[in-house]
């Protein structure tokens, strides 16, 4: 399997704050890769940092198989970042910011590109229209034409969806998977749990320091998390019977239903034990990408954020 990224130490400090931490990173060719963390954990500082448009502290390894961090305007030249906040000119048409995103990767067949592209993401009969104008979801879908323009190996995207709707959201994802079908390699950053269960790998990044990867179900099984759901007439109710009892280490509302976790077996039966009775029935049932995720920063918090 080849590696589209195989960056070892990657480490970027901001005055005294350590931004990133000796992260490595193997992302294969091909694939959809998760980039998952709280804000602030350091997810667009990485994601910067491997399309070259920041320059790490350390890090070494390859990117595209070109040398990482020596070669990275060749790599910038392969890859496509699209960051959070609309980056198009809001007051260019449609059809002028594609036109200039050709001019600057100095595309061949300039006019004929833009065009494909605008039948492609269904703009041509908006062409003229000025890119503020669209909808959230269109100018992400634009957006995200825009950073495929000049036909990138890889794919960078720092949560793409936030705040677009859920139809236009499955859309976009349509389009992230026909891009990885024909070869891209995407690493996407979100804060959508339906979004990482999409990825064909995940990454969790907390403080700067990744924590987790693989794929979800290897995430969920390696967190060693325990579950039980209790359900029954609003059995989410019960959830403050469990504050503090030795063995929980979660508990979450899910509907009318209740989630009680914990990585100790007998200690988290024994809190449940009193409450198995009518009108409750409990079940072990496998833990969420969220409740996974939820423990993991409790577990990596700072002592003096765990003991508040
Ligand atoms: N140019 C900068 N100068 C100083 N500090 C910065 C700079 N860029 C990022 N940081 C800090 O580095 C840390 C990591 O930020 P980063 O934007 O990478 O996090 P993130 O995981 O992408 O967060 P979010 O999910 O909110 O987008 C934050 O504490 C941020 O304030």
């Amino acid at each position: 399997m080849t590696f589209a990224i195989d960056v070892q130490g990657l480490s970027k400090r901001f005055g005294d704050h350590q931004a990133v931490d000796n992260v490595s990173l193997q992302i294969k060719q091909g694939h959809i890769t998760g980039f998952l963390g709280p804000n602030g954990s350091g997810k667009t500082t990485s994601l910067r940092m491997l399309c070259g448009l920041l320059t790490p502290d350390s890090g070494t390894g390859q990117v595209l198989g070109l040398d990482f961090p020596r070669e990275a305007e060749a790599i910038k030249r392969q890859t496509g970042y699209m960051t959070q906040k609309f980056s198009l000119y809001e007051d260019l048409t449609i059809e002028e910011n594609l036109a200039f995103i050709a001019r600057v990767y100095e595309l061949d067949r300039m006019s004929a590109r833009v065009d494909e592209t605008l039948e492609t993401i269904g703009l041509t009969h908006r062409r003229k229209q000025l890119a503020g104008q669209l909808s959230g979801g269109w100018k992400q879908r634009l957006a995200l034409a825009a950073a495929v323009m000049h036909e990138p190996k890889l794919l960078l995207l720092d949560e793409p969806t936030a705040g677009v709707d859920p139809q236009a959201r499955r859309g976009f994802w349509d389009n992230i998977h026909r891009l990885a079908d024909e070869g891209m390699t995407v690493l996407v950053s979100t804060h959508y749990m339906d979004e990482a269960e999409r990825c064909h790998e995940i990454a969790y990044i907390f403080n700067g320091k990744l924590i987790a990867r693989g794929t979800g179900d290897s995430v969920i099984a390696e967190s060693g998390l325990i579950t039980y759901e209790a359900e029954g007439p609003r059995a989410d109710r019960l959830g403050r019977e469990f504050t503090g009892k030795p063995g929980v280490e979660m508990v979450a509302p899910f509907g009318t239903a209740l989630h009680v976790s914990g990585t100790d077996r007998a200690k988290l039966e024994a809190a449940i034990q009193p409450f198995r009775r009518d009108p409750y029935v409990w079940t072990e049932v496998q833990p969420t990408l969220e409740d996974v995720f939820i423990n993991l920063m409790r577990i990596h918090a700072p002592a003096e954020v765990r003991a508040a």
